[in-house]
Parts: C-alpha cells; sequence; structure tokens
C-alpha cells in the first residue's frame, strides 16, 4: 500500500524540503547522520516505523532506558515544521524519519535509496514495548536472528543492517561487557575476538571509571565515512559491540561479510534492499493511525 509516489499530488516538494532540512542539519553537526539512521530503527523495531519512538512525556518509549541515548529528534522535527506549513496535515513523521534516514546515509557517502512512502503515525508510545523488542549487544547470533525474523527479517539482512555501524558513535558502556576490570583496577579484555591493539585503544579512549559523556566511534578507521569498512573491520577483530563481533565468528554469517568487506558495491545494493525491507516494519496505512501535527506528541483525540 506504500508508494514511492503517495505524495506527489498532495506534496510534491516533500523529498527535496526533507533533504535540504537534513543536509542543514548534518552539515552543521556531522554526528547527526549516525543519530538519525540509529533513530529510524529503534522507531521501526517497537511497534513498527509509525515514528511511535518520537513520541516525548512520561512512560513513552523514548523514556526507556534503551533509548536513553538516541539522538536527531529535533531534524524530524524541524523538517516537520516545514511540512506542515507547506502541505498541512498531509506527510507523516513515520516517513519523514524514513527520509531523514535515508538521506542521512546518502549525505555520508552511502547509496542513495527509493523508499516507498505513506505510513501512518502511531498512537501508543509506550516504555514498556521497548525492552521485549530491542536488540542488546549480549544477545547470541541466534537470539538476534530470531528477534528479527519477528520483524520480517533474514539472517543476511541482520548481516546487511548491521553495516550501519560503520558511522556513528558510542558511550563506553555499550561495550564495557567486553572488558574486566583487572586486579590493578584497570580494565582487560575477557573477549578474544577483539584484536589486542584495538582493544588498548578503547581501554584507552574509555578507562575504569571513563565519564558517562564519553563516546568511541563505531568505527576506527572511518568514523563519518558509510562505507564497507565495518566488515573490514570485523574480520580484522575491529567490530566494536559483542553484537558485531559475532557475524564474523558465526559460519552462517562469514561469508556475507567477507564478501562485503571486498565489495562496496555489492554492500551498497544490498543496503538498499535491506533498507526497505526495515522500513516497511509492520507500517500503519490507510484509516490507521493518524498524520501527526507535532512529531513529539499524538494527535489530541478531539481534533
Ligand atoms: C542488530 C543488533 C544491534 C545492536 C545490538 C546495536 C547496538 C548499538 C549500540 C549499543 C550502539 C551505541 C549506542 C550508544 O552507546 O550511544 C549503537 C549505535 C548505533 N547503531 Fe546499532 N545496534 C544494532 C543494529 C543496528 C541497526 C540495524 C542499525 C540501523 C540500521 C543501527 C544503527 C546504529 C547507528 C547509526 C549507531 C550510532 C548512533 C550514534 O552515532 O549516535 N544499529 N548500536
Ligand atoms: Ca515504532
Ligand atoms: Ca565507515
Amino acid at each position: 500500500q506504500l508508494s514511492t509516489d503517495f505524495y506527489s499530488l498532495s506534496c510534491p516538494s516533500v523529498e527535496l524540503l526533507v533533504k535540504s532540512t537534513v543536509r542543514s542539519a548534518v552539515g552543521s553537526d556531522p554526528t547527526l547522520s549516525g543519530k538519525l539512521l540509529r533513530l529510524l530503527f529503534h522507531d521501526c523495531i517497537v511497534e513498527g516505523c509509525d515514528g511511535s519512538v518520537l513520541v516525548q512525556g512520561n512512560g513513552t518509549e523514548r523514556s526507556d532506558p534503551a533509548n536513553k541515548s538516541l539522538g536527531g529528534f529535533e531534524v524530524v522535527e524541524s523538517a516537520k515544521r516545514l511540512l506542515e506549513v507547506l502541505c498541512p496535515g498531509t506527510v507523516s513523521c513515520a516517513d519523514i524519519l524514513v527520509m531523514v534516514a535515508r538521506d542521512a546515509v546518502e549525505m555520508a557517502g552511502g547509496p542513495s535509496v527509493l523508499v516507498p512512502l505513506g505510513r501512518r503515525d502511531g498512537r501508543v508510545s509506550s516504555s514498556s514495548n521497548v525492552r521485549p523488542n530491542m536488540v542488546d549487544t549480549s544477545f547470541s547470533l541466534g537470539e538476534m536472528a530470531q528477534l528479527f525474523s519477528s520483524k520480517g527479517l533474514s539472517m543476511d539482512d541482520l548481516v546487511i543492517l548491521s553495516g550501519a555501524h560503520t558511522i556513528g558513535s558510542a558511550h563506553c558502556s555499550a561495550f564495557s561487557e567486553r572488558f574486566q576490570q583487572g586486579p590493578k583496577g584497570d580494565l582487560v579484555p575477557v573477549d578474544s575476538s577483539l584484536e589486542k591493539d584495538y582493544a588498548m585503544e578503547l581501554v584507552r579512549q574509555c578507562p575504569a571509571g571513563a565519564s558517562t559523556t564519553v563516546t568511541v566511534n563505531n568505527d576506527p578507521v572511518t568514523d563519518a565515512l558509510f562505507d564497507n569498512q565495518y566488515y573490514r573491520n570485523l574480520l580484522a577483530g575491529k567490530g566494536l559491540f559483542r553484537s558485531d563481533s559475532v557475524l564474523a565468528g558465526d559460519s552462517r554469517t562469514k561469508a556475507k561479510v567477507e564478501a562485503f568487506s571486498e565489495s562496496q558495491d555489492g554492500f551498497f545494493a544490498s543496503w538498499a534492499e535491506s533498507f526497505v525491507r526495515l522500513a516497511n516494519i509492520s507500517v500503519k496505512t490507510g484509516s490507521e493511525g493518524e498524520i501527526r501535527v507535532s512529531c513529539m506528541s499524538v494527535n489530541d483525540p478531539g481534533e
């Protein structure tokens, strides 16, 4: 029911307007590309791609600890404000988030992807829905594959979409399980899949007792570039999260990791397909849901 020309009559310049909003936001803060891409993932995995992650307030998805480090909300909201002037009540926040994430990837050097539109915004955003649907870095490959499969995504999609970690950054706590405090209080790697020099570099950037605001690049080589370096890192023992490293260590996923490490074109072509699958998870269409006035809150039922 989604289509690439969904707004061609009702809001013909939507793609252009969103793109220029993203361009100026990412231009002044390049760390936004990673934030925007992750925001879409966290939206789609809970209640489908319906903008539920964007709603502000007590008890919403956004208030859950698993979503504490999300960012980029203001980019979605500023595109929405612009669109409410030009095409009032027409473009959903769910669609804006998809376009914004797509454009963020393109602006970081990734492929441009044509995405079908027409999603409606959800009216439910509850923190209790987050944990049961969220992947965790401590998951085994089987557990991640199972969660993805419950969303209609395959093990190949898992390998491809994890390539998102070619950009962006992480807080020290996101990979602390890979280290243990040694006798002198220093951190020692407990995870043999982590290459030694990389492990030392991580300890240097995230020493024991580091501030909770410290972040580390997901991709130690090309942190700002959306490329296939992520897969080369995995093969070199430089996957930041345990959930990254397992992709290179398991026979079910290793061949894809190797193939993408050797072909950026291959990665980009697969990314375009998997991205659309991600963006299509449990979408609401037709008379389901609503078109929000502001992405930060569901509409007042009286309106
Ligand atoms: C499959 C299992 C996945 C796990 C366990 C995982 C976990 C994480 C964690 C722990 C962080 C660091 C957050 C922080 O400390 O600030 C992160 C960052 C990120 N993730 Fe994932 N992720 C997964 C899949 C994905 C997917 C499918 C996407 C998008 C398609 C994605 C996109 C990102 C991006 C772009 C960042 C960087 C965010 C930033 O720069 O602020 N991740 N991920
Ligand atoms: Ca959602
Ligand atoms: Ca990169």
